[in-house]
């Protein structure tokens, strides 16, 4: 038993398990057949590790929309507002996750938040005054079973107390000293059903660990796990960490009794040290991630071998570094890419693979697979351009300051705009629906010209420019219908990127992207939307915002290169980015909005580690993007989902005109940072929480406009939603923005 893994991706390799849920939302599949399909995923997925020789292969990493917020059920943190609809488990289980509005009742999803430093996004449990813990392990076991029954042994999964304690939400007089004697008893609960069912080894996941610990931390670590570990029984505990290092619980960590610790090599940049510093006990396993589980590049099995020829043998497991839930499923699928490109690559199925030949080369079986990887790690996979290269290493301060400052630029655009008293817009999409996706399709097969394709769109963004401008809004989009995504669809027009046919990734519940990948130099060698801006301008008076994607935020959302550093890349990008905002500008464009959803999604997790590591490099990045636009060109920018509370000084030092961003999921928290730091940048933060099909009420829009007023300046708050809206239908979206609107113009009136 020496290789493992630690969750393998459950969308299906044809994204099968989305469009079943999709189906079993629009009530177009049954309850029974959603669990088939779901049944032939997990199937398909355990063979498959199986097949490739892996021993501790993961059960229970499956999920309908997120495990965490299975673990929620498991142990019944799951509030009132959901458990008191009349209607399936299931349903009440997705009613948590995306809300719900029937007959049955009218509430609100939890909250969704990004996984760690990935593009995943969980659900935050919430525990409130009627929450009491209660085990139900059907899931679970089930699994177990159903895999044991094709005669494979598995290692369920569960998220670990203490991450759980971490992520979750407290709503009531509960905190994490009151509850943790409980999650123990809980916990010692499972090891009890474990033992019971004879399973032989369960994971818990806590990848919280790696975050910077306080001594209460790492206090609470023990005394949760130290009782917890005494009533194992026969089960044995793989403690699972990983997306960094366990620097400051190492040394308490491995004098726990759990039979076996996982750690992270690949992100975790103290792990080796560790353990060469400390030692590893003699009486755990230790599970060692050296395949990357979040990038796509072939491991390089030199360097892999000699970072474990540092550990002790006897005890090694060699695993990926997280869950593969971050890669697609398999390089096979992508038959239109030259095979010189592929060989390159390792996705999910490829890296079992890796971890077998890496097993098998350092155990000295056969080492055949190690000559083949050094060669390709010898190839020379692109040419430069040096035109490119230049230009970044010719960049200078100036290149990073707009002109005049924020307070002048604000003065000017008051004028030149002249917009009302909290100005109304949207974030950028419309709805992605059936036809516009179709459209797409059918352009790609080469079923209907470029003409008939760019037609579709131009009606579709002139029928939203007609009722934005009837319900009133004050500043316009064009909808975004010619994107798949916002990053890929840039992949696509830049020169060094390369892009891939079924390689998605989940990102949440039923929702996936496809991240292009760098290959090589990032150019600008075409317009990437000016035509789009252009046309959707030319049909209104009103202000139509330009809609870019900044540069942090298409490389966090790529595969990156691993040759050059990110800051490279990002610099590369954000000079491309930079051509299109000045050809916007020339072509009449006077609003310009870049999104950085993605700004915060690299920053090290411990805070210790922000040494100018990435702030330093990101927001300069996205500052040379509109650094020389006009005073009158107002820039705007967007985020999303992120906790930004403590890295506010830094969005205001992006300088952009405006920023809108999500609020509504968290409580609006964040406002009171901004007002704390002094915020400048107009500001909308969003209204409603777009990520679930429910309408917000005019007076629940009110409410929280009021809500704001008491926290953001008058003459610097917008009125916007959380997000785009593409994956929102056309009458929840409309009946949503009139409620918006009329919302604003009801306060407006009382002015
Ligand atoms: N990259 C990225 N990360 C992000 C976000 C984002 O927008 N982009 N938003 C945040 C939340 N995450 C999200 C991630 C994905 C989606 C999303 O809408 N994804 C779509 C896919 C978008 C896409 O690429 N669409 C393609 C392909 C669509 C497709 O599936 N086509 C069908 C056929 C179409 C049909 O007949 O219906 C097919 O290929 O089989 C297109 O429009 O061209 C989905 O999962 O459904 C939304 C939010 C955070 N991270
Ligand atoms: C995930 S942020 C999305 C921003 C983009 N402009 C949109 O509206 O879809
Ligand atoms: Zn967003």
């Amino acid at each position: 038993m020496t290789t493992s893994l630690i969750g393998y991706p459950r969308i299906g390799a044809k994204r099968e398990l989305k469009f079943a849920i999709e189906k079993f939302f629009k009530k177009e599949l049954s309850e029974s057949e959603l669990e088939t399909v779901a049944k032939t995923q997990r199937q398909l997925n355990w063979q498959t590790q199986f097949a490739a020789g892996i021993d501790f292969i993961p059960s229970n990493d499956f999920s309908f929309y997120d495990t965490t917020l299975d673990t929620a059920f498991a142990l019944n943190i799951v509030p009132e507002r959901y458990q008191a609809l009349a209607i399936s488990p299931l349903e009440k289980y997705f009613a948590a996750a995306r809300g719900h509005q029937s007959e049955a009742g009218d509430v609100k999803a939890l909250a969704m938040k990004k996984w760690f430093n990935t593009n995943y996004h969980y659900m935050v449990p919430e525990f409130d005054d009627g929450t009491v813990l209660k085990l139900d392990l059907s899931k679970l076991l089930s699994e177990y079973q159903e895999a044991l029954a094709l005669g494979i042994t598995t290692k369920p999964v569960l998220i670990g107390p203490y991450t759980l304690l971490k992520l979750i939400k407290f709503t009531g007089q509960s905190t994490i000293a009151t509850v943790q004697d409980d999650f123990v008893s809980i916990y010692a609960e499972v090891f009890e059903k474990l033992a019971a069912e004879k399973i032989d080894w369960l994971q818990l996941d806590e990848p919280a660990l790696v975050f910077d610990l306080s001594a209460e931390d790492i206090g609470l670590v023990k005394a949760i796990y130290t009782p917890l570990l005494a009533q194992k029984k026969s089960v044995k505990v793989l403690l699972q960490t990983y997306f960094g290092d366990v620097r400051d619980i190492y040394t308490d960590l491995v004098r726990l009794d759990v039979d076996g610790i996982g750690l992270d090599f690949v992100e975790g940049r103290k792990t080796a040290e560790l353990i060469e510093t400390h030692g590893f006990p003699t009486d755990k396993k230790l599970f060692a991630g050296v395949v990357n589980g979040k990038n796509i590049w072939r491991n390089n099995y030199q360097k892999t071998l000699a970072i474990l020829a540092k550990l002790p043998k006897d005890k090694l497991i060699i695993s990926s570094s997280c869950s593969l839930q971050h890669v697609p499923y398999t390089v096979s699928a992508e038959t239109d890419l030259d095979e010189k490109i592929l060989r390159h690559f390792a996705f999910a199925q490829e890296k079992l693979q890796e971890i077998k030949d890496i097993n098998v080369i350092f155990y000295q079986l056969e080492t055949g697979s190690l000559a083949e990887n050094k060669a390709l790690f010898d190839e020379k996979r692109f040419e430069a351009d040096l035109t490119v290269q230049e230009k970044v290493s010719g960049l200078s301060s100036s290149d990073y300051s707009r002109t005049p400052d924020f307070s002048a630029r604000e003065a000017i655009q008051k004028e030149v705009f002249k917009l009302p008293t909290l100005p109304t817009t949207t974030i950028g999409s419309f709805p992605q629906t059936a036809d516009v996706r179709k459209n797409r399709l059918n352009f790609k097969r080469g079923d209907i010209t470029k003409a008939a394709y760019d037609d579709f769109n131009k009606t579709k963004t002139k029928e939203w420019i007609d009722w934005q401008e009837a319900i009133g809004f004050d500043v316009l989009v064009h909808g975004e219908f010619e994107r798949n995504d916002m990053v890929e669809y840039f992949g696509e027009k830049l020169a060094g990127y390369i892009f891939t046919k079924y390689a998605w990734v989940q990102s949440y519940g039923t929702r996936c992207v496809k991240p292009p990948i760098v290959w090589g130099d990032i150019a600008r060698v075409q317009q990437l939307s000016v035509a789009d801006s252009v046309y959707a301008q030319s049909l209104t008076d009103k202000p139509v915002k330009g809609m870019l994607t900044g540069p942090v935020t298409i490389l966090n959302w790529s595969f990156p290169r691993e040759d050059i550093s990110l800051s490279e890349s990002t610099l590369q990008i954000a000079l491309a980015i930079q051509e299109e905002v000045l050809d916007l500008e020339k072509n009449g464009i006077k609003i310009i909005q870049i999104d950085e959803a993605a700004l915060r999604e690299k920053l090290p997790l411990r805070q210790t580690d922000w040494d100018s590591q990435y702030l330093d490099w990101a927001i300069p990045a996205f500052r040379l993007v509109h650094a020389k636009v006009a005073p009158t060109t107002q820039i705007h920018t967007h985020m999303c989902y992120s906790e930004f509370t403590d890295i506010i000084p830094a969005i205001d030092a992006m300088d952009a005109d405006v920023i809108s961003f999500e609020a509504s999921r968290s409580d609006l928290s964040i406002l009171d940072a901004l007002q704390e730091n002094g915020f400048r940048t107009q500001t909308g933060p969003g209204v409603y929480d777009i990520h679930s099909p429910r309408i917000p009420s005019l007076d629940e829009i009110e409410n929280v406009i009021h809500k704001l007023l008491t926290k953001v300046p008058l003459e610097k708050l917008w009125i916007n939603p959380d997000c785009g809206l593409k994956t929102r239908g056309v009458t929840e979206v409309k009946a949503s923005l009139e409620n918006l609107v009329k919302a604003t113009q009801a306060i407006r009136a009382t002015l």
